[in-house]
């Protein structure tokens, strides 16, 4: 067989094969919307859908790596849900920032949307029901803690229904070709402080001008060439920048996390994770008493963070986030015993963790 007729052969087989995928995947949404039916409450369920992305990586034969396998189903199952029920997600805006990547990468890109102006606002428009979802950061692993949205977990009764991890990567970006012509560099105040080494090597005499967002700072490099922006790819599609330097950012891994806030609970997936806020009197050995329940029931804690409380000066409120869901036998112990030993104890939700 000449390669010529090898490679026809192949395309046959490709397209039979695009063929049953495209029967499968109607027969997936037709269950999709027979299950939608049935279900009474919410359709959306992240538990489940984090056991479908875990299953499948399990699952995978390659050559795919489990990531593309994971990223073709996480939209497949936007689409589904689609047919259910239309989704509306609320993120920090404006268009273009990593929070607005973070929402695409947990939903898919079937839901509406909606930028929001402050994480407030997202909160907000959970909480009086705009939109089913918020999505905000919580932490950036280079920078620490988001403190607003942890003073409204603790001040809102909204549940944490889901997390998001994104890998940040900054990029330097201009209406121009080059950096001839540029005066001043905007980003927001956290990736102008991720990529402090980069600019003090590489752009040591430039102002760093803070602003709103990523996604401002790239307008208004789209609006003056002389000035170029930090923000992420997608920042750089939207305003139609040209990348000069890619992956900036001084740490390779750094990650934000970024976390879904919804009216109700989710369900056990299986690999779960709980967060809760809660304060303890300010007494010798307060603090050993407070975590010693998770250690006894065999809990382990993944993140503790303090804030200051608002109640009086170098009092704090600590956010706990510990393996398990709240539904779970240990967990229920763990958390009856927490809840004894402090004077206040908030539990924000359980919910799986990031599957992609
Ligand atoms: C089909 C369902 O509803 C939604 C769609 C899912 C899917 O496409 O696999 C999974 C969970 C839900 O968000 C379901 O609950 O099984």
């Amino acid at each position: 067989m000449s390669e010529e007729q090898e490679l026809l052969k192949l395309r046959n087989e490709i397209d039979a094969i695009d063929d049953q995928l495209l029967a499968s995947i109607s027969r997936r949404g037709q269950l999709a919307q027979r299950v939608g039916e049935i279900k009474q409450g919410n359709i959306y369920r992240p538990e489940r859908e984090a056991q479908v992305l875990r299953r499948l990586a399990d699952q995978n034969p390659g050559p795919l790596p489990s990531v593309a396998v994971q990223r073709i189903f996480r939209e497949l199952m936007s689409a589904c849900l689609a047919l259910e029920q239309p989704l509306k997600v609320a993120y920090l805006g404006p268009a273009g920032t990593f929070s607005e990547s973070a929402s695409r990468k947990h939903f898919g890109s079937a839901p509406t949307f909606m930028p929001m102006l402050a994480i407030d606002d997202v909160f907000r428009s959970v909480e009086a029901g705009s939109v089913d979802y918020g999505v905000v950061p919580v932490e950036n692993s280079t920078e620490g803690a988001i403190g607003r949205t942890l003073d409204l977990l603790l001040l809102n009764p909204l549940k944490i229904c889901g997390e998001v991890k994104l890998r940040i990567h900054q990029h330097l970006m201009s209406k121009a070709d080059g950096l001839g012509a540029a005066r001043r560099v905007y980003s927001h105040a956290q990736s102008l402080a991720q990529c402090q080494e980069w600019l003090n090597r590489n752009l040591p005499s430039l102002p760093r001008v803070p602003v709103a967002s990523n996604a401002e700072a790239a307008r208004l490099a789209a609006e003056d060439p002389e000035s170029v922006a930090i923000a992420g790819e997608a920042a750089a599609e939207l305003y139609g920048l040209n990348i000069l330097a890619g992956n900036i950012e001084d740490d390779p891994n750094n990650t934000t996390r970024f976390l879904v806030i919804c009216q109700h609970d989710a369900g056990p997936s299986g690999k779960d994770k709980t967060s809760l806020v809660c304060s303890t009197p300010n007494r010798a050995g307060a603090m050993h008493r407070l975590l010693q329940p998770l250690a006894e029931h065999g809990v382990s804690m993944t993140k503790l963070q303090s804030r200051p409380a608002r109640s009086g000066l170098w009092e704090y409120v600590y956010y706990i986030d510990f393996e398990g869901h709240q539904s779970e036998p240990k967990v229920i112990a763990a958390l009856a015993d927490l809840e004894h030993n402090a004077s206040f104890v908030k539990v924000l939700g359980s919910y799986p963790v990031a599957a992609l």
